[in-house]
């Protein structure tokens, strides 16, 4: 246990910057990192917030544990006089899924975005307080990713003054909003608004669903909880549910009415904003889901990292501390290495990307506050194209950190199956990813159809401006070390970027129309989204090393993580990389002879790099990738706490397994 323990105090020993620093740089700033500190403790120490093993609860006590969470949650908020910003890394370190989710991330959002100043007067206060609980009910049951195809009817009854709410068919029930099964008494609904016999198309509708006496549906709403879900804990602590409406009648003040209201007389007056601040929502949580997917991640690369340099198999043996024979730490194999550490810089790379993304949001409201919408359809490319691309690969990177744990990470005390199936329908939800990079590639072929007619491209589009250069340009590469020069890596991605859109472009002039030129190309078409999207991970991740780093070797660290993220796409995509032109295949081979002594460099700092996330054995909640990394000990405690071993004997031997042996033995005997 001993050796163990110093082991990883070893692994710390050897780091060449100051863990301290790191740790700010992460956080964002020396504030965010207090706060963050101070609540994770905080959180750690409250034995209201202790973890139990989900996975061996049942559906009902996972999801009254969560009930109890949240509203212990609410009371600390309130007990401690957290500000916004406190209470929601209390939520955040507590980590478990509840309906406070969707209240707070999309139900009080889409009110912020989409209601009047007198709607939000009315209605903000009631939310912010929990005197109402909100869903956010969009997806139907035959209608996702298509919400121009919802089917919910908003009808308004010019005599009463009201919106009739209906779901004519099963398909149009809503399905999948969280908090809806069993908790929410509103949902901000989304609905065919019909007025004076004509459809007008999805706005959204505050609509109470159950009473506030007694939590019984109101008349006319049947609304129930949707099943068990992938994951044995996970999303099974919410309650994603479903919901009917048979012609229920709310007032007409309850139409969202920002972006477009239907007056007394029941016309249809649009506003001065584009239709698309309906979707506002989605762009906030898009951008909220990219961090999420550098936190996801990061947790499963500490836990593999930590465990990685614990465990040992093989090897010449080596001597430890003490003189003793010990075998090989499965860290030091360079195949362990060359899947591990491309994920940990791809932590350190979302990181940073959403962190940017933040910014372009908080610039994209001011602007909207300012009645300036050019931004707007930049911010959704990025924030869809991202929320796509970081997930996709966080999900992957999560499963793949669960196998470099061997056999131990299928544990549920490893803490990683429960991590991927609580991340994994982040590819799906607030858009599916396929969907939102076609998103991505229409805005691109948009772009590239605009520079003919001299508009210049801005933002994350700008290097298109240089398409002349950039699609005849070669790449100068000649030794190894040239890989080390930011504008080369850089240049290099913009090259495959353009010249992917670029192809897509002009073979969508050889189709009758673009609906059937965009359907023959789509996969195409994704490919050019990704390439746009690594893109903007890349130039962001070299932006942020050109900002003053402060610490002791922290800047060395991050641009060895620079480096490692950037030659790994290349290696990953070399497909594209050749096949465009954009570097030749003597250069490939230099790629990978950088990567390769990249991963040398960086070896003796692993640890202290996932010790910079500051994250508790709480939050963790992995025995494999405990601080201390005592792991023996405690997978053997953690076994024992398993319900069967509650018994030494099994319930079942006397019905199922005794019977059988003992026939099997007279039947010996015979
Ligand atoms: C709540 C969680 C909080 C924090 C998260 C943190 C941790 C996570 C932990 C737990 C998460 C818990 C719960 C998860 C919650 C999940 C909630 C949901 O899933 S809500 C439902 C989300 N649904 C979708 O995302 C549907 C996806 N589909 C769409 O977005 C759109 O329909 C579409 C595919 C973009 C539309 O395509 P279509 O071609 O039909 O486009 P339209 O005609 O509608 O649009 C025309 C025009 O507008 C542009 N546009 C589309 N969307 C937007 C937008 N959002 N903003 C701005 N502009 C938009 C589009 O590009 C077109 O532009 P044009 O080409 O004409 O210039
Ligand atoms: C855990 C979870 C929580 C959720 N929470 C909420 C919530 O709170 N509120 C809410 O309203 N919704 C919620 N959703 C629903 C979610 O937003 C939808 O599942 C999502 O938008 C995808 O839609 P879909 O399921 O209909 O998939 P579909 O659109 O049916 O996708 C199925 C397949 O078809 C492909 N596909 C679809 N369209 C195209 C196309 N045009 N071109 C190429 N391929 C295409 C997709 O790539 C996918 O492979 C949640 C979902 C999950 C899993």
């Amino acid at each position: 246990m001993e050796r163990i323990m110093d082991h990883l105090a070893h692994e710390r020993s050897k780091a060449q910057f100051s863990v301290e620093e790191m740790k700010i740089i992460w956080a964002g700033s020396l504030h965010a990192f207090q706060v963050s500190d101070r609540i994770a403790r905080l959180v750690a120490s409250d034995p209201g917030f202790r973890k139990d093993n989900r996975a061996v609860l049942s559906r009902k006590e996972l999801f009254k544990s969560a009930l109890r969470k949240a509203a212990y949650v609410w009371k600390r908020i309130n007990e401690l006089a957290l500000s916004e910003e406190e209470a929601s890394w209390l939520r955040f370190y507590v980590d478990e899924l509840a309906y406070a989710y969707i209240h707070w991330g999309m139900f009080v959002p889409a009110i912020k975005g989409s209601a009047t100043e007198e709607q939000q007067q009315k209605w903000l206060p009631l939310a912010n307080n929990m005197q109402i609980i909100g869903t956010y009910a969009q997806t139907e049951l035959g209608h996702g990713s298509n919400v121009r195809g919802l089917e919910t009817t908003a009808t308004f009854d010019q005599e009463t003054d009201e919106f009739i709410i209906h779901s004519p068919t099963l398909t149009s029930s809503k399905w999948w909003p969280g908090g809806l099964g069993k908790v929410a008494t509103h949902a901000v609904v989304y609905a065919r608004l019909i007025t004076d016999g004509q459809d007008y198309g999805v706005h959204g509708f505050l609509v109470q669903i159950r009473s506030l006496d007694d939590h019984f549906p109101l008349p006319g709403v049947t609304v129930g909880d949707i099943g068990m879900k992938f994951g044995s804990g996970a999303f099974n602590s919410i309650d994603n549910g479903f919901l009917r409406f048979n012609h229920v009648r709310i007032p007409r003040n309850q139409m969202l009415m920002k972006v477009s209201r239907v007056t007394r007389q029941g016309k249809y007056v649009e506003s001065n904003v584009p239709k698309q601040l309906l979707y506002g929502a989605m762009v906030y949580v898009r951008q909220i889901i990219v961090a999420d997917a550098s936190i996801a991640l990061s947790r499963a690369v500490c836990i593999a990292t930590r465990y990685s340099a614990v465990r040992r198999q093989f090897g010449p043996p080596h001597e430890d501390e003490n003189g003793k024979g010990v075998e090989t730490q499965v860290i030091d194999y360079k195949t362990q290495q060359s899947r591990l550490f491309p994920l940990l810089a791809s932590a350190y790379a979302f990181r940073f990307v959403g962190e940017w993304l933040k910014w372009l949001y908080t610039d994209l409201i001011q602007k909207l506050e300012a009645n300036d919408f050019s931004t707007l359809p930049e911010a959704h490319a990025c924030t869809a194209g991202l929320k796509s691309l970081t997930t996709s690969a966080a999900a992957d990177g999560i499963k793949e950190c669960w196998k470099l744990c061997g056999g131990h990470g299928y544990l549920s005390s490893s803490g990683l199956p429960e991590l991927y199936a609580a991340f994994v329908p982040a590819c799906t939800y607030e858009g599916d990813n396929i969907v939102l990079l076609l998103q991505v590639s229409r805005f691109l072929m948009k772009t590239i159809s605009q520079l003919q007619t001299g508009k210049k491209p801005i933002g994350t589009t700008a290097y298109m401006a240089h398409v002349e250069h950039l699609i005849q340009c070669r790449c100068t590469v000649q030794k190894a070390e040239d890989w080390l020069n930011p504008s080369v890596i850089l240049e290099a991605f913009e090259a495959r970027a353009i010249r992917l859109s670029v192809a897509c472009a002009e073979n969508l002039t050889k189709f009758a129309t673009p609906l059937q030129g965009f359907s023959e190309l789509s996969p195409d078409l994704v490919e050019a989204a990704v390439a746009h999207c690594q893109l903007i991970v890349v130039s962001k991740f070299i932006e942020k090393l050109q900002q003053n780093i402060e610490g002791n070797g922290v800047k060395q660290q991050l641009e060895t993580l620079c480096n490692i993220y950037c030659l790994n796409l290349i290696h990953k995509h070399l497909g594209d990389f050749l096949s465009t032109g954009s570097i030749s295949p003597k250069q490939a081979s230099l790629a990978s002879d950088q990567l390769r002594s990249r991963y040398s460099k960086l070896r003796s700092n692993v640890i202290a790099l996932v010790d910079a996330f500051n994250y508790t054995d709480h939050f963790l909640g992995s025995v494999l990738g405990r601080y201390d990394g005592n792991v023996y000990p405690k997978l053997y405690e953690e076994a024992w706490k398993d319900p069967l071993n509650d018994s030494i004997v099994p319930d079942g031997y006397h019905e199922y397994i005794q019977p059988l042996l003992k026939q099997q033995l007279q039947n010996a005997r015979l």
